[in-house]
């Protein structure tokens, strides 16, 4: 699974993001309230935490998209990020009209309508993508004809397409087998390069694997800790004994976060 598609612009770095003041409540119960959250340039942070904490509303709010979500979303130029940003949902909201390979190419199609300019040169580019997360065969296939886990990477896909400096991802490998999973870490973390990423996952290997820096979402309202990560830059060896050890030392601190009030 190696490919050079939508490889980030090599000189370019995408800077910091900062969240301040996070607010979200929902029927009068606060999710989490002034919320702070640095997502340091060019690096890959996992976010974990129970199930229901409120960690894809807060990828959500970082996306600038709607629930009743409040807070200031900034690069560390003090800019939005509006436009410069790819979102992988955990539904993979892909449009069952259209096939694997439009699914892909959907952003280039809404910024310059089907058939519009370079269509050619993006479907090139989808299409090694595609290749890329083992999906070349099901290109001119509709979605319903995809499992759930083909379906994951074509989402992953898309978001690769899109190519901006931040990356929002939430559970991106949650629907492929254990082997696959590994592989696509393994894609996802070399074309990720450069870019600032916030990965949401319940799986603790994962998050050591990835994780230039690891969180943890916990408490109502939430707060976010840090987990320390071992020495050596990802992606890392998911056999080594220290992500061995620190896989169970995480397991213990997420046991810690689901029992807290
Ligand atoms: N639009 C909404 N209206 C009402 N409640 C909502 C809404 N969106 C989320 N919630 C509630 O907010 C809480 C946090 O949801 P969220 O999806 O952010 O959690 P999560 O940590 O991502 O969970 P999971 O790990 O299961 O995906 C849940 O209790 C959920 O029911």
């Amino acid at each position: 699974m190696q490919t050079q598609a939508a490889k980030h612009h090599s000189n370019e770095r995408a800077p910091d993001v900062h969240l301040t003041d996070g607010t979200l409540s929902f029927q009068g119960e606060p999710l989490f309230t002034g919320l702070q959250l640095t997502l340091p340039a060019a690096q890959t942070t996992c976010l974990l935490g129970p199930s229901g904490i409120g960690k894809s509303s807060l990828l959500r709010l970082l996306a600038g998209l709607g629930d009743a979500a409040m807070g200031n979303v900034r690069d560390s130029d003090g800019a939005s990020l509006e436009g410069r940003l790819s979102y992988m949902a955990q539904q993979d909201l892909l449009l069952p009209w259209l096939t694997t390979l439009q699914n892909v190419c959907l952003g280039h199609r809404l910024r310059y309508g089907k058939g519009g300019k370079d269509t050619r040169t993006a479907e090139m580019r989808a299409l090694e993508l595609l290749r890329a997360v083992g999906l070349a065969d099901a290109a001119g296939k509709r979605p319903a004809a995809l499992s759930g886990g083909m379906r994951q990477r074509a989402a992953l896909a898309r978001t690769l397409f899109e190519n901006q400096p931040f990356v929002l991802m939430d559970e991106p490998f949650s629907a492929v087998d254990a082997i696959t999973r590994l592989e696509l870490q393994e894609l996802a973390a070399n074309l990720l390069k450069g870019r600032t990423v916030l990965l949401v996952t319940h799986d603790p290997l994962e998050a050591l694997r990835l994780g230039d820096s690891i969180l943890i979402m916990s408490g109502r309202p939430a707060t976010l800790e840090s987990f320390p990560i071992p020495a050596e830059p990802a992606p890392r060896n998911p056999r080594s004994v220290d992500i061995l050890a620190a896989q169970s030392a995480l397991l213990n601190r997420l046991l810690l976060a689901r029992d807290r009030p």
